[in-house]
């Protein structure tokens, strides 16, 4: 799914304005040399004589295309037409492809992109500086699977619509979808009706669906507070979808949200255990994706050393390793989120978990905690784990198991671990955002000189 823009940087109020330079609109053959890190096509000018310094950006195109592309930046441009196609190409499967933003690769078969997802991967690591990687394991979701939806809801003249922003612009009706699960793409429909009958909707509002195992799971920040009439026209509706629990929030508020509607208990279950989420919790993309990724962490652990042996988790969200790490040793949890946290120490009575609180960008777990650990598994967010890298850095834990949805950050951590003496000697690849540019990378992180310690102590 498109992510919202991030970090836009603020104008200074009298910084001196560059006169913006005049686009040529006049359309271009480019030829599509490969894909870049965001899966925009990078293409240069094929006509004779020409020198490019600098390669053009070019969306929805595929290695080896030969396009008429529109100048619309410096770098950037847009296909016209497509005059000789690669290969590679394959029809999409959405008729929206192109316009939803949503996705940015269809026009790619899932086995090119995986493909193409791995070398990148492998490049990456071996810019890093990594010299002796293992064969790498490979593994994709497929279409239809992802249960977790970020839809924008706008009203308009005619109207409600209900789905993911174009590129740069604006909301573009949903009206179907490859990716996700087809349990949520048959709510959108009644969704947008329901919608539109709704006082705690003015103009705008998000709505966040996850997938339970319970079923849908709602939370809908809108501009505007629910009215009695809203309560009841929401009870009746998530009665008649069988929708356990309908949250609501005020649009960009902080606070936690008010359940409009719980007809059932909200559950998932991890590892065979029954949890009961948050509104709105961070779950990995798909079941498929999930299992993916605990069974390359599981595989990844050394053998356990007693019943003293910990593991130290540390953005362990409301436990989709957890249960399946604590299998194998005790488990010291460290999560930020209050409402996973509350989540997972509910369903860990009784377990070998200990759950924790804790910001780990203010109060990151110690170096002399983190060395004690049989291993450390970290899965941070996409902005990475910033102070508390410098910890482990510290700790030196035999066995660091990294989760990471963020190739380019896992690329800067991964030359610090090498000077620090790690190699990586597991690496598991999961496209689990199918026809995305976004990788999900697993990778086990050993130490050199404890191998050898051991070694010797033999
Ligand atoms: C990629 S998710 C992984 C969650 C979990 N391991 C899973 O697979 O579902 C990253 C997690 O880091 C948490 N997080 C983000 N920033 C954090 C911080 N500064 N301190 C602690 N946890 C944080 C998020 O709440 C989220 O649960």
């Amino acid at each position: 799914m498109a992510r919202k823009a991030e970090g836009r940087g603020r104008r200074r109020p009298h910084s001196r304005q560059t006169p913006a330079t005049a686009i040529d609109p006049t359309p271009r053959r480019y030829r599509i040399e490969a894909l870049g890190v965001s899966g925009d096509g990078i293409g240069r000018l094929t006509d004779a004589g020409v020198q490019q310094a600098t390669p053009v950006f070019i969306p929805y195109t595929a290695p080896g295309d030969e396009v008429l592309a529109r100048s619309t930046g410096k770098d950037r441009a847009t296909i016209q037409e497509i005059c000789v196609a690669a290969p590679e190409r394959v029809t999409p499967p959405c008729s929206l492809f192109g316009t939803c933003g949503g996705c940015s690769l269809q026009h790619l078969s899932a086995e090119w992109i995986l493909k193409w997802k791995t070398t990148e991967v492998l490049t990456g690591l071996h810019r890093a500086g990594v010299v002796d990687l293992p064969p790498a394991a490979s593994f994709q979701t497929p279409s239809a699977s992802r249960r977790r939806a970020d839809l924008a809801v706008k009203r308009k003249h005619d109207g409600v619509i209900l789905g993911l922003h174009r590129r740069g612009g604006d909301v573009v009706d949903l009206t179907e979808c490859s990716l996700l699960h087809p349990d949520i793409v048959k709510l959108l429909p009644a969704l947008r009706t329901a919608m539109e009958r709704l006082d705690l909707f003015r103009r705008e509002a998000d709505l966040v669906i996850n997938l339970l195992d319970s079923g849908p799971d709602l939370l809908l920040a809108s501009d505007a507070p629910p009215s009695t009439a809203d309560r009841i026209k929401l009870a009746a509706f998530c009665k008649s979808h069988c929708i356990s629990r309908l949250c609501w929030k005020e649009k960009a508020s902080q606070e936690n949200p008010e359940i409009l509607v719980q007809l059932a208990p909200s559950v998932i279950a991890f590892d065979g255990v029954a949890i009961e989420p948050p509104s709105g919790a961070f779950l990995q993309a798909s079941r498929e994706g999930e299992t993916a990724i605990r069974t390359a962490v599981l595989d990844a652990l050394p053998p356990s050393t007693g019943r003293k042996a910990k593991i130290i988790e540390l953005y362990a969200g409301c436990g989709t390793l957890t249960f399946g790490l604590s299998t194998h040793a005790r488990v010291e949890a460290y999560e930020g989120h209050p409402g996973a946290v509350e989540a997972l120490t509910r369903a860990s009575a009784g377990r070998n978990i200990t759950p924790h609180l804790r910001d780990l960008n203010k109060q990151p777990v110690e170096a002399k905690e983190l060395s004690s650990a049989l291993a450390v598994v970290l899965d941070p967010p996409h902005a990475g784990a910033g102070l508390q890298m410098d910890d482990i850095l510290d700790a030196r834990p035999r066995v660091i198991i990294y989760v990471s949805c963020n190739p380019r950050i896992l690329y800067r951590d991964t030359e610090r671990l090498l000077k620090a003496g790690y190699r990586i000697d597991a690496l598991t690849i999961i496209d689990q955002f199918l026809w995305s540019a976004e990788t999900e990378v697993v990778c086990r992180f050993s130490h050199s000189s404890k191998k050898r310690e051991k070694t010797n102590n033999k």
